[in-house]
């Protein structure tokens, strides 16, 4: 389905536009109207990672005229591989302003807008509001439900991109023209579920190709050209370099854009996605001990006064990272089909640990029910280990 351009197109461009442009001003379908219209634009990239880094310097350099950024975040080394926005000077720095810097090197015509906070149930409307098409660029199932929804209430577009492994995902959601992201995934996938970025990587490169889908959709809903992805879910496949497309319906039962929506106003999203199951969470209270407390226990049982068995949850990949010393590697997989339990030692108390803590916890509720009722993890798991015991380990 074609849709009207979202924009009006600006008075003019000046002499410089019209020579920076000028390949998109020889293309029919954009020439003067469309590369006005562009410059007439307000797009707002929520997060400044993954997907927010080449979307924004792509929508920079297509002549986007007001770019906002939404970003809390400061650059971590370890963002380097895919977040191109960024360099090895800004490692520490706050990622709007190192985002803005890198913008305005590639267009110095883009008015950068930025929102250095989290987008909340406080400030979405007030921020999207300044906005005519939302690029969300996030990694959390709280903060996209956030975004769909505010967008839903305040009848805006947005064009929704996720990554994982090597598989990508992109769609537009409008829901006064299509589904929106709840037609889609009615509900978050099951806390544990869906391992993030962090937990379960990314190809940097990836991150390129959706992105750059990202903004070929923006262009589309700003310019009026082509059809958008509006009720078309769009997947990539890196290993087989190849997109392949659902068909998305509106969903009249959607909880909040069908006929008797039950979301009428922003909702409590940390909960609704919940980081951590309910099981999980009661198996971990009073069974959780600090990376202090670990320190203390290994130095304990170096000297034959205590005894433990530490037991790490995570994937034989990740184990070559980093470790805590002792540990013995059992990937929460193996709980979950129960070959794990048989290999346990029934002498001795056992201690899970992941890389943060919620894939041990897990595994915890589940030798919990098996008997195991002394078993402890450690919060925090690997990452605070490394960050409070032992820096001289990598961090992942
Ligand atoms: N509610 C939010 N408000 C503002 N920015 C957000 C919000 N949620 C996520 N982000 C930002 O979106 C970006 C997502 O990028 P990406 O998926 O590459 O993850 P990352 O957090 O940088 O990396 P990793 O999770 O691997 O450490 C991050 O920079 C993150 O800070
Ligand atoms: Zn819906």
């Amino acid at each position: 389905m074609s849709l009207p351009p979202l924009v009006e197109p600006a008075a003019e461009l000046t002499i410089d536009e019209v020579r920076r442009y000028s390949r998109h001003l020889i293309i029919p379908e954009v020439g003067m109207a469309g590369q006005k219209r562009l410059k007439n634009a307000k797009v707002l990239v929520i997060g400044a990672g993954g997907l927010g880094s080449p979307a924004l310097l792509y929508l920079a350099a297509a002549g986007v005229g007001t770019l906002g950024i939404v970003e809390f975040d400061t650059v971590d080394e370890s963002n380097l591989q895919r977040q191109i926005i960024h360099g090895q000077s800004d490692v520490g720095k706050s990622k709007a302003q190192s985002a803005r810097d890198s913008i305005l090197e590639t267009n110095p015509n883009t008015n950068v807008v930025l929102h250095e906070v989290r987008l909340d149930n406080d400030n979405v409307f007030e921020i999207f509001e300044q906005y005519d098409l939302i690029v969300d660029g996030t990694d959390n199932f709280a903060t996209r439900y956030l975004v769909n929804d505010a967008a839903v209430l305040l009848g805006k577009p947005y064009v929704w991109g996720s990554i994982f492994r090597f598989d990508g995902q992109v769609s537009v959601f409008w829901a006064e023209h299509g589904p929106c992201y709840r037609c889609l995934y009615p509900e978050p996938p099951p806390p544990g579920m869906v391992p993030s970025c962090a937990e379960g990587g990314v190809l940097g490169v990836l991150c390129a190709s959706v992105g750059a889908a990202q903004v070929t959709e923006a262009i589309k809903l700003l310019t009026g050209i082509g059809d958008p992805s509006l009720g078309r879910l769009n997947i990539y496949e890196a290993l087989d370099l190849n997109w392949r497309a659902l068909k998305v319906r509106k969903d009249p039962n959607c909880a909040i854009c069908g006929e008797n929506p039950t979301v009428t106003e922003l909702i409590d999203y940390e909960s609704f996605c919940g980081a951590i199951t309910e099981e999980a969470a009661d198996a971990a209270v009073g069974s959780t001990i600090s990376v202090k407390q670990l320190s203390e226990w290994i130095k304990l049982k170096d000297n034959g006064e205590k005894d433990f068995q530490l037991i790490d949850v995570r994937e034989p990949n990740e184990y070559e990272i980093n470790r805590i010393p002792g540990s013995v590697l059992i990937p929460k997989a193996d709980f979950q089909t129960g070959v794990a339990l048989e290999k346990l030692p029934q002498d001795k108390q056992l201690v899970f640990h992941c890389k943060s803590g919620v894939r041990s916890a897990e595994v915890l509720a589940i030798v919990k029910g098996a008997g195991f009722s002394d078993a402890v993890h450690v919060g925090g798991g690997v990452v605070a280990w490394v960050d409070q015991i032992d820096p001289s380990q990598p961090a992942y």
